[in-house]
């Protein structure tokens, strides 16, 4: 045991050592690091100052290398600083400034004394001085050592900090070789030289590498300075791809100001205490834009970096306590921003200090409800011109005279992008002006009027489909009665991960979700009409829930990001693609795998067709059904509506009634009972028959749902099946316990026992890429159902017309007889 111990020790020993040595290694690896090595080099033969790339992580021309921006430009605002904290460093940087001043001086006087001693004395103490001057020198060189090592090895430390107790490097027992997988996993952000506490941040949250739209636009925005407009899929990180090059600024503005003050020795209260508005982030929903703001938080946890939400639904008083506290950072929706902002809310209004302006999903933002509040708030921004602003000089505050102010940065982001080329050029000239020009259409109108600057970076990221890489779409071709029971069959054959399911009214939802609860499946529910505190609720229930579904309208269907989505069905298919698109992205995010399933109906022949066209598909595949699941589903599914029909009319019924008897009570009325006796009797007599009814179907469906959903070839006595979902596998579990309570009740002998084989389950991604051979549906099957689907309707729509008019005609001659 104890040389056990000891082992292990030496093991831990030697790994500091290695990480100390590696940590060494990788800080001169950083310095000499290119500054901005992920843009390709200018060679000068490109002289096109703004291209675009589409489908590819490349920037090119447009580009200043950071050399050749002048610094003098830009200005600095003076954000809100945790005051005691910065005066400490600064105190402390002071102090140990000093501390080594003087130290240098007694180690000059001390080797001054030396030498006096040397000359003084000799023999032996002439030893013992030269043996004391090396020792001071070889202090000297290890506390230099250590100075240069804190200073500039912050995010190797950070690295070490953030990452599990256990050590970073991992030895090969065998041969001893070892290795830093850590290094080799963050190198790409290194790349990108943001501020260590930004990294701290990235390497807390583990995320390995940016994503190609973070890495394209991270330079240009941080440290180019220039406005964006970025487009890439959904989940691709485009929060974080304008979140980090805000905070990237904003803490080296920090850093300048706190070394101005050191350089001049003035005290650090001197910086202005009052945080101002530096970034104004809009986003089109509530729920995205308190992901925003969380995203946003989470990343700048220890930076003393502010976010706040601003969105409707929720108090306004609470807001404006958030407010009051001068956060850097607000992420609102245009409603509440625009709510706040006429009525004069200083630090919404207060916008000289602006830096940032920050448009996400941009494209929705163009839909109508949103537009008019947009223009106004743009309308208030100042105007976006020169850098010649005027030095903030007060006699209090911390002077940045020398400094003049950057020009506020504007980026538009969206998964989707339409921009006309004559616009294009226009950005690149800086030739956009804030007329209203009937050419542009809504977007670039309002990339225009947010007052992007010359030489906008556009960054379009998105492939031809701009659906993410690894999702799989697939179809289901159903009746559009039985849409029920496919989707009960996906979610409880394949319910494996979370799922979406998207509909595209709020009475489709309301149904489906009432069947899935009668069916036992528990489900989260989110459209529009629900109360601010009701959808975070659902979502919040969603996402703790690993194999949570959720019923939602296309209100969820963009931003929302929930990590773990694994399938999106479409009950009832998008009113365009481009919804299809945001729907598609809740699932595969982040470079993660997901599966979308639409239940296609002959209703849905001719959307479906167009959806095709758009994403320019001649097929899709169709998702695979082990249809002997299918006769009981259906007599599942068929116990479910009639008891949920049922349930509804009484629902309906006692809603009417007490709406009669509130109103009755409003106006002061007494409600007679006017039924008659017969009437009354008649009534109770049904009620009592629908409520024995509605008991009877209830203890069929129990009785159905008590047992696993199995293939109609199953076995009785042997449950198990292909896919069995983590709701079957739970069913499994309590129906074993049962019949082992039972059998041992009875005295049962072990033949009579049932057997468990419980199996992985296969969710709907496994199912469709093991599906092979299924046929595809392609465009002109389905034109040719819709042919059909036409001809059918037309056929009965002339049969309705003659039987119409026959009947007219025998009108018209009883009438004739009878005069
Ligand atoms: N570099 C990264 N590595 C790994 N995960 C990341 C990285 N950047 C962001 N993420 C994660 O990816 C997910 C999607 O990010 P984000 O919401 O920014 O995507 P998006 O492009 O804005 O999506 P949408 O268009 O649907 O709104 C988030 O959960 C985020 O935490």
């Amino acid at each position: 045991m104890a040389s056990e111990s000891s082992q292990k020790n030496k093991a831990r020993r030697k790994l500091k050592k290695r990480v100390r040595v590696d940590s060494e290694q990788n800080l001169e690896r950083l310095d000499s690091l290119p500054w901005n090595s992920s843009l390709p080099e200018n060679d000068g033969s490109n002289h096109d100052p703004f291209s675009v790339f589409i489908g590819s992580n490349e920037l090119e021309g447009g580009f200043l290398c950071l050399e050749e921006i002048d610094e003098s430009e830009y200005g600095l605002e003076i954000p809100k600083i945790d005051v005691e904290n910065e005066k400490k460093k600064v105190k402390g940087k002071a102090k140990s400034k000093k501390r080594k001043i003087s130290e240098g001086d007694e180690d000059e006087s001390s080797g001054g004394e030396a030498d006096g001693k040397t000359e003084d004395k000799a023999g032996g103490k002439e030893l013992v001085d030269e043996k004391e001057l090396k020792q001071k020198k070889e202090k000297k060189k290890r506390k230099k050592k250590k100075n240069r090592h804190e200073k500039n090895d912050e995010a190797n430390k950070l690295k070490e900090n953030t990452e599990p107790a256990e050590p970073l490097a991992v030895i090969d027992s065998q041969d001893g070789v070892e290795e830093d997988p850590v290094d080799a996993e963050y190198y790409e952000w290194n790349e990108l030289r943001l501020h260590p506490l930004i990294l701290k941040s990235i390497y807390r949250l583990k995320f390995k590498k940016p994503t190609p739209i973070q890495k394209a636009c991270i330079p240009a925005a941080a440290h180019q300075g220039k406005d964006v407009i970025g487009a890439a899929e959904t989940g691709s990180g485009k929060t974080l791809a304008f979140g980090l090059p805000i905070l990237q600024r904003l803490l080296e503005e920090r850093e300048k100001v706190e070394r101005l003050l050191a350089e001049k020795g003035e005290a650090n209260d001197r910086i202005a205490p009052d945080g101002v508005l530096r970034a104004l982030i809009v986003t089109p929903t509530r729920e995205l834009a308190l992901q925003v703001t969380d995203h946003l938080k989470e990343v700048a946890k220890g930076t003393n970096v502010r976010v706040v939400p601003i969105v409707g639904g929720m108090s306004t008083e609470k807001q404006e306590r958030l407010l009051k506290a001068r956060p850097e950072i607000v992420v609102g929706t245009p409603g509440r921003l625009w709510e706040l902002m006429s009525g004069g809310e200083i630090h919404l209004v207060e916008l000289h200090s602006l830096s940032f302006f920050v448009l996400d999903e941009a494209d929705r933002m163009i839909e109508s409800g949103h537009f008019r509040e947009l223009q106004s708030i743009i309308d208030m921004l100042p105007m976006n011109r020169s850098t010649e602003s005027q030095p903030q000089n007060t006699q209090n505050c911390v002077t940045v005279s020398s400094l003049q102010r950057k020009k506020r940065q504007t980026f538009v982001f969206s998964a989707t992008l339409a921009l006309s080329a004559d616009f294009r050029k226009k950005l690149k000239r800086g030739s956009v002006n804030s007329r209203k020009n009937d050419e542009l259409n809504s977007f670039e109108t309002l990339s225009e009027r947010a007052g992007m600057r010359p030489n906008t970076a556009i960054i379009d990221l998105t492939n031809a489909s701009i659906l993410a890489n690894k999702l799989e779409e697939s179809v289901i071709e159903c009746r559009e009665e039985d849409k029920d029971a496919y989707l009960y069959y996906i979610l409880s054959v394949h319910g494996q991960g979370r799922t979406i399911v998207f509909c595209t009214s709020i009475a489709a939802l309301r149904h489906i979700s009432s069947i899935l609860r009668t069916l036992n499946i528990n489900v989260w529910t989110l459209h529009s009409e629900m109360q601010q505190r009701a959808r975070l609720k659902a979502i919040d229930r969603f996402r703790a829930d690993e194999h949570g579904i959720l019923v939602a309208t296309d209100a969820a269907a963009r931003g929302l990001d929930i990590p773990g989505v694994r399938t999106v069905v479409h009950y009832q298919l998008p009113l365009s693609a481009e919804v299809y698109v945001h729907r598609c992205g809740r699932t595969a995010r982040a470079s993660t795998d997901g599966c979308s399933i639409a239940l296609i109906s002959p209703n849905d022949a001719s959307k479906f067709a167009s959806l095709c066209k758009s994403f320019a598909k001649e097929s899709f595949q169709r998702f695979p059904i082990e249809l002997s699941y299918m006769p009981e589903v259906m007599k599942r599914l068929s116990l479910a509506h009639q008891i949920d029909k049922i349930t509804r009319k009484n629902s309906q019924e006692k809603a009417e009634k007490s709406w009669l008897e509130r109103n009755a009570e409003s106006v002061e009325l007494v409600l007679d009972d006017d039924d008659s006796e017969e009437e009354r009797v008649k009534k109770y007599r049904h009620k009592k028959a629908t409520s024995s009814q509605l008991n009877k179907l209830q203890q069929e469906l129990n009785t159905l749902l008590s047992r696993p959903l199995q293939p109609k070839t199953f076995s009785k006595r042997f449950l198990a099946g292909a896919g069995v979902s983590p709701l079957v596998q739970r069913q499994f579990e309590e129906l074993a316990k049962q019949k082992l309570g039972e059998a041992s009740n009875f005295g049962e002998n072990k033949r009579r026992k049932l057997v468990v084989i419980g199996q992985d389950c296969v969710e709907p991604l496994q199912a469709l890429r093991s599906a092979t051979k299924e046929p595809r549906l392609d465009l002109k099957e389905i034109a040719e159902k819709r042919k059909n689907v036409d001809d059918l309707r037309r056929k009965r729509k002339e049969m309705k017309k003659r039987l119409h008019e026959q009947r007219r005609k025998q009108r018209k001659k009883l009438k004739a007889g009878n005069e």
